[in-house]
């Protein structure tokens, strides 16, 4: 999830509209208007009017740069006393210090750091929900050591980001983004057919009976190998631990799965143990034919050896949605048509975003009834 606001979506959930419609239709019964976001007007009115007397919901702090929205808050605050320093003209730490020591739970947007220093200023706190899939703006150590449960949005994301890492290998092996470069450029006249082969290589892949290994079996690496095993792949998986009831191979390290696979995906969350978890030694391992899909997150590679990896030909290409040092892509990629690059957008669709709606909201409410929580984040 970006900087910029990462929920947008044009529709909410059955629960909250009917909710909202209540409060309008209590509120301000003769008025239907629908603001651009689809929600009454009356509601979001009435919903301000409810944050004069909602001292008695349970408290939670929205913790976002002021440049990310969090649009959902309306819709939140008729459940809860939503605490936001990005709305006080008060220095976030000084906010924080005078209001949030008896906040529980937290929400955080998009890719707003956690740092230890905030949590230190909030004693009292027991749950994050995170809007995004990845959590790697959290201090996770800190959140272990005070075992704090963090929620993560990778089970709203799973489907769209599975579909995402699937389109880039089907690009990578069947080269359709430098097919359509080829055409844009005028060449087919000039130059005839897309060249099939290079350097005495072939370069389209099928992929029925290709050996797919999954980095990172969660709720996105699940989704992507009920994909592809539709397409007649084999698959098999590495992830921290053997799942039973999953019917795929399971390799408990990365080199092992690199040496019998054909491509790998990577799906796994970035913690510290699986910082540059492809290596020098993986890439070898995968081999000169091999090709590396990333829709986790850019540090889970040694990005400069994979820039030399993929120059000398020594690994066969990479679909690459997210980056070390994002925005930066290495210059030389931008040259290479065995690689298809993309601006970190696999999970950017409104039905995403519906989901993450109902994800925040659901866990929120379990927390504060003793529920049982959702898309839990295993560290
Ligand atoms: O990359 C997207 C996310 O972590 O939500």
């Amino acid at each position: 999830m970006g900087n910029e606001s990462p929920i947008g979506t044009s529709s909410v959930t059955f629960e909250y509209t009917h909710h909202l419609r209540e409060t309008a239709q209590t509120k301000a019964p003769n008025r239907s208007k629908i603001n651009p976001k689809g929600l009454p007007v009356m509601a979001v009115e009435a919903n301000q009017e409810c944050l004069k007397s909602n001292e008695d919901l349970p408290l939670v702090l929205v913790h976002r740069l002021p440049s990310i929205n969090l649009p959902l808050k309306a819709i939140l605050q008729a459940h809860f006393h939503l605490l936001d320093p990005a709305d006080s003209p008060e220095p976030a730490s000084s906010f924080l210090s005078s209001h949030a020591q008896p906040v529980r739970a937290l929400i955080c947007v998009g890719y707003t750091p956690i740092t230890a220093e905030t949590l230190n200023l909030l004693p009292s706190l027991e749950l994050i929900v995170a809007t995004s899939a990845g959590v790697d703006h959290i201090d996770l150590q800190e959140c272990r050591r005070r075992g704090i449960i963090m929620t993560n949005a990778s089970t709203a994301f799973a489907e769209d980001a599975a579909d995402y890492a699937v389109a880039l290998l089907i690009d990578v092996w069947r080269r359709i983004s430098a097919a359509d470069r080829f055409l844009h450029a005028g060449l087919w006249p000039v130059k005839g057919d897309y060249p099939l082969g290079f350097k005495h290589c072939f370069i389209f892949f099928c992929f029925r009976g290709k050996r797919i290994g999954i980095v990172g079996l969660g709720s996105i690496g699940f989704e992507v190998a009920k994909r592809l095993e539709a397409f007649g792949c084999c698959i098999a998986y590495n992830s921290r631990k053997k799942k039973p009831s999953v019917p795929f191979s399971y390799y408990a390290n990365v080199l092992g799965i690199a040496a019998d696979s054909d491509a790998l995906i990577l799906c796994s969350s970035l913690t510290e143990q699986t910082h540059h978890m492809i290596n020098k030694d993986v890439m070898t391992a995968l081999g000169k034919k091999g090709v590396i899909i990333n829709v986790g997150r850019g540090g889970l590679i040694d990005e400069k050896e994979l820039v030399q990896f993929l120059l000398r030909g020594d690994i066969g290409g990479a679909g690459l949605d997210v980056f070390e040092n994002e925005p930066d892509v290495p210059r030389e990629l931008l040259e290479l048509d065995n690689v298809v690059l993309s601006p970190h957008r696999a999970i950017f669709t409104p039905e995403s975003f519906e989901a993450v709606y109902d994800l925040v909201f659901t866990n929120l409410k379990a927390f504060f009834s003793n529920k049982p929580l959702q898309s839990v984040f295993q560290y």
